[in-house]
């Protein structure tokens, strides 16, 4: 699989390929044998992104000399939400229940097994690689990992400039430092360390440069995938803050994924929760924490973190039955 862009450290993908499947729980089919609530409001609204029974199926095969599928592991199975342009959208569920593969997807970093992805009225799931130009500038994706989805050996110049030189958007090595020096401004970063490596920021600093090489070419649509969950907690709030403030600032749509309701929560207009590759649940930030329909989703909330003496326990009854594999999902 090719990004097409060389500041992509290819173990951006690969962190997100190696993922283990969890182990499968008997708790976990209780919940998800019963059935989903859905506070849907599908076609509703002024979309950049429609995206209707998408599916993903990684196929498992065998055989030395000649592979034989044999099984598939269902990843995303029949997944349908909207984006409204200018909001910030919440995909929200455990490890491993396929919310990094939707955006994969979406993103068409993969190649979708079935459904549509409608982006600004157009549906780009058919489109083969070549054809994909324009709507590779529009969507644009903040990887998790700050530590390895930058190339170590570019400088934060030749990072984020990159884009600019892919889609030939900069005319001369002036301009082109210009512009990168205004979005590493943009982002919080010093403009006068464009010659740096990624080695010699922090955690929250590299976050800065991932996301400022996804806005590079001011993309309508920010995928941002657990944006946060590798950094410090003390570092956690300044890039959700930034994140916020680029939104609103540029006009962004956000598709913001994340383990955390609590996140969620501060982030997000509408949130979407998973489980084992389908939405069990989808409504308005407020609606969800006031009346959370699904059980799964109540166990999420249940996990959130409050200043509370008997969170602990109910933290831990949470987790008992969290977790799901997708090669061997409940029934
Ligand atoms: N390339 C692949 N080949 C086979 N199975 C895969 C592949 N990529 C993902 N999977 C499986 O698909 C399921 C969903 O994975 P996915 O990465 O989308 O989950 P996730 O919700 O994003 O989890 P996390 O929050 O840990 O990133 C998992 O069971 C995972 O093991």
């Amino acid at each position: 699989m090719s990004t097409q862009d060389p500041s992509l450290n290819p173990q951006a993908e690969a962190a997100i390929d190696g993922l283990q499947p969890t182990v499968e729980d008997p708790q976990a089919a209780a919940v998800a044998a019963t059935p989903a609530v859905r506070r849907d409001t599908l076609g509703e609204g002024d979309n950049i992104l429609e995206v209707r029974e998408l599916v993903k199926e990684f196929p498992i095969t065998k055989g030395l000399l000649v592979r034989r599928r044999v099984d598939a592991v269902r990843a995303v199975r029949g997944v349908s939400f909207d984006v409204r342009r200018g909001e910030t959208f919440g995909l929200v569920g455990e490890s491993g229940c396929g919310k990094s593969t939707t955006a994969r997807m979406i993103c068409r970093l993969i190649d979708p097994t079935s459904g549509s992805i409608a982006f600004d009225g157009r549906d780009v799931a058919p489109l083969r690689r070549g054809e994909l130009g324009p709507f590779r500038r529009d969507v644009q994706m903040v990887f998790q990992d700050p530590y390895s989805s930058l190339n170590p050996r570019h400088t934060v110049g030749s990072i984020i400039g990159a884009p600019l030189d892919i889609h030939g958007l900069a005319t001369g090595q002036g301009e082109r430092k210009r512009r990168v020096q205004e979005l590493m401004d943009l982002v919080g970063l010093n403009p006068e360390h464009y010659n740096r490596l990624p080695h010699e920021f922090s955690g929250g600093q590299r976050q800065r440069i991932g996301i400022a090489r996804a806005i590079a070419l001011e993309p309508k649509l920010l995928i941002a995938d657990e944006p946060v969950s590798a950094l410090d907690v003390s570092i956690q709030a300044q890039i959700l803050n930034l994140l916020r403030r680029l939104q609103r600032d540029l006009g962004l749509s956000l598709l913001f994924i994340a383990h955390d309701l609590s996140v969620v929560r501060y982030m997000c207009d509408r949130i979407a929760v998973m489980f084992a590759g389908e939405i069990v649940e989808l409504a308005t930030s407020e609606e969800l924490y006031a009346q959370p329909g699904h059980p799964y989703t109540r166990r999420l909330l249940d996990a959130v973190p409050v200043p509370d003496p008997d969170a602990r326990a109910r933290r831990l009854r949470a987790r008992a039955g969290a977790s799901t594999d997708a090669s061997a999902p409940p029934a």
